[in-house]
């Protein structure tokens, strides 16, 4: 059960509003779909939940407790560009996570642990497509092939909430679809709750089950940094049927705003 509250959350920068009273509850293993316009402050959101940032008003609730203040293994993060180690094997870029979780200072497992630990990377080698790979180093992979790596590294320590910065932004189009099978398949095995940002409508509502849209809807000529961006629509989609005609209404909505 993972249940994500925002209450009354801004973030500034320097004295600029980026976001501003956003409010918002996740429901347990919701599929959260963060769309905007570029700047609208999307990224800043997601690093807010990553604890990469921290909020200069209101607070950020995980399972009503305050969120962890620094990134944790409770919360994985898969970024557009490829976040895996280059100079590390495909399977020793999945078992790191675990390691330093159990390892911190020499980041070695040994004996049996370290069987155990393999054994489960193989087996999420296998899921995302990438078994006979193992060996491999990441340059010897295609950028598909590295985002699944980046998924396989992030899920290895069984986060309650998997967050995905524009995941699929920088792969063609037929190996972003593989892609979103592979996120929306690994969502519904898993019990973990998803936010995915994305520039993509098409994107956001094929795949989840919620889609916000954030922007600035108010601006003051004299004092442009006053104002963030706030919660401009908020959109159930739990089926496919409804994601299809709610998407025609998002848009709408957005080119309403825009
Ligand atoms: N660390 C920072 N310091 C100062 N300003 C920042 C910082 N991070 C983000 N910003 C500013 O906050 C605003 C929102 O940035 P953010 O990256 O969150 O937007 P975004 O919606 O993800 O944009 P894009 O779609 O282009 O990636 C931008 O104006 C950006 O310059």
């Amino acid at each position: 059960m993972t249940t994500i509250a925002f209450k009354s959350v801004s973030k500034e920068y320097g004295g600029v509003r980026v976001l501003e009273d956003i409010s918002l509850e996740l429901a347990d293993h919701e599929f959260l779909g963060v769309v905007g316009p570029s700047g609208a402050g999307k990224s800043t959101f997601l690093r807010l939940l990553l604890s990469q940032e921290q909020p200069t008003h209101g607070k950020i609730l995980i399972d009503g407790q305050p969120i962890a203040p620094e990134p944790s293994q409770d919360r994985g993060v898969v970024f557009q560009r490829y976040s895996v180690f280059p100079h590390l094997s495909v399977l020793r870029n999945v078992t790191l996570g675990r390691e330093w979780a159990k390892a911190p200072l020499t980041g070695r497992l040994r004996g049996q642990e370290r069987g155990e630990v393999e054994a489960e990377a193989m087996r999420l080698l296998e899921r995302v497509g990438l078994g006979s790979s193992a060996d491999k180093f990441p340059h010897q992979l295609s950028g598909g092939m590295q985002q699944r790596l980046a998924i396989a590294q992030a899920l290895i320590v069984r986060p309650k909430v998997l967050l995905l910065d524009e995941p699929f932004g920088a792969l063609d189009p037929h190996t972003r679809k593989s892609m979103h099978h592979l996120v929306r398949e690994l969502w519904e095995e898993n019990q973990m709750t998803i936010v995915m940002v994305t520039h993509d409508l098409s994107e956001a509502f094929s795949l989840s089950t919620r889609v916000i849209a954030i922007d600035k809807i108010r601006y003051d000529p004299q004092d442009p940094t006053a104002y963030g961006s706030r919660i401009v629509s908020d959109i159930e989609a739990k089926s496919k049927i409804v994601r299809e005609s709610r998407k025609a209404e998002a848009v709408r909505m957005l080119e309403a705003v825009a």
